[in-house]
């Protein structure tokens, strides 16, 4: 289901059917695209060879993660996805379809040649290979922390305008959002509050932010929300022009950390149940606590579900 069917009020029952096993692959990726693009389908077929349903990639998987290389990598999806231009599509599909997982891909710079403008853009598909959702990343890394790190991702990418959420038939629904998403609160609590079990956000942190804020992060929009949250890390390269933080994460709704890559290439799995979002809940009543009768509840005023520009799910 689309992110506009999924604008609709939370599902009935359990946020999460049954329970699934959930891998993060925190990819090396190098400079060579389709080089890239075999290796994440490997790990990916290994990580559903050991039993996940729901494999994450990282953010630019494809590319190396910098604003000079997202014009050269960039793929046109618009207004449908030529193979020939979009290979990461048609890769990332096969991958779900190959080993009947749902696949969250990561990112990959995308090009629309009617508007010109380049986006951050992650494709998740479902186990038949059709496309569930498309978010492109709505926040974009813009910082300058003096000495240590300057980086502007807006003097070549456009912002996408949608709230992503993403149902998984048989099991539940999730958010999607990209890297400094995870810093706006808001996306992930419209994504709570409209039933999803997990958040998840492919990521590539840096070794100023990262080692401050990556673990913080993924804890509180956890804690926040008593749902999942997983980020997603390409392995570290410290021959690379950006230097990935690694440390792909997946946090309970409790906020504990369940698994944790360190920073070079690893599959980080572990089950993800009802149970424990339920058990949370319960113990600190938080979503019924809540005094909307003080402030507003977040999920009042026009939420932006769907992009028209954005493909619709096959
Ligand atoms: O928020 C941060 O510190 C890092 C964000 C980032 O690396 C990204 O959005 O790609």
């Amino acid at each position: 289901m689309s992110s506009s069917a999924a604008a609709a009020a939370a599902p009935a029952g359990p946020v999460l059917k049954k329970p699934i096993k959930m891998a993060l692959v925190q990819l090396a990726s190098g400079s060579d695209k389709a080089a890239n693009l075999k290796h994440a389908a490997d790990q990916v077929a290994k990580a559903a060879a050991s039993g996940s349903k729901l494999v994450i990639l990282p953010e630019c998987f494809n590319s190396p993660y910098g604003t000079n290389f997202f014009p050269e990598y960039a793929e046109v999806l618009l207004p449908s996805p030529d193979p020939k231009a979009a290979p990461s599509y048609a890769s990332l599909s096969n991958m779900a379809k190959d080993n009947q997982v749902f696949l969250v891909g990561g990112s990959i710079p995308e090009y629309n040649p009617s508007t010109k403008k380049h986006y951050n853009t992650s494709l998740i598909f479902g186990p038949d290979g059709a496309l569930l959702a498309t978010h492109r990343k709505v926040h974009l890394f813009d910082i300058d922390i003096p000495g240590k790190i300057t980086f502007r991702e807006s003097e070549v990418l456009s912002p996408g305008n949608q709230v992503t959420l993403v149902d998984l038939p048989g099991y539940g629904r999730i958010g999607v959002a990209i890297c400094y998403d995870v810093r706006f609160p808001e996306l992930a609590t419209i994504a709570a509050r409209r039933g999803a079990f997990a958040l998840v956000y492919p990521g590539a942190f840096n070794l100023t932010t990262g080692p401050l804020h990556w673990k913080l992060l993924a804890q509180a929009r956890a804690m926040d929300n008593q749902i999942y949250v997983a980020m997603c890390s390409p392995a570290r390269d410290m021959g690379a022009t950006y230097h990935a933080y690694g440390h792909s994460m997946l946090v309970d709704p409790m906020a504990q950390v369940v698994g944790e890559a360190e920073e070079s290439e690893a599959i980080v799995e572990a089950e993800l149940d009802s149970a424990k979002i339920e058990e949370t809940r319960r113990n600190i009543p938080l979503n019924t606590q809540r005094r909307y009768d003080v402030y507003p509840d977040v999920n009042q005023g026009k939420i932006h579900f769907e992009d028209p520009e954005l493909p619709k799910p096959t």
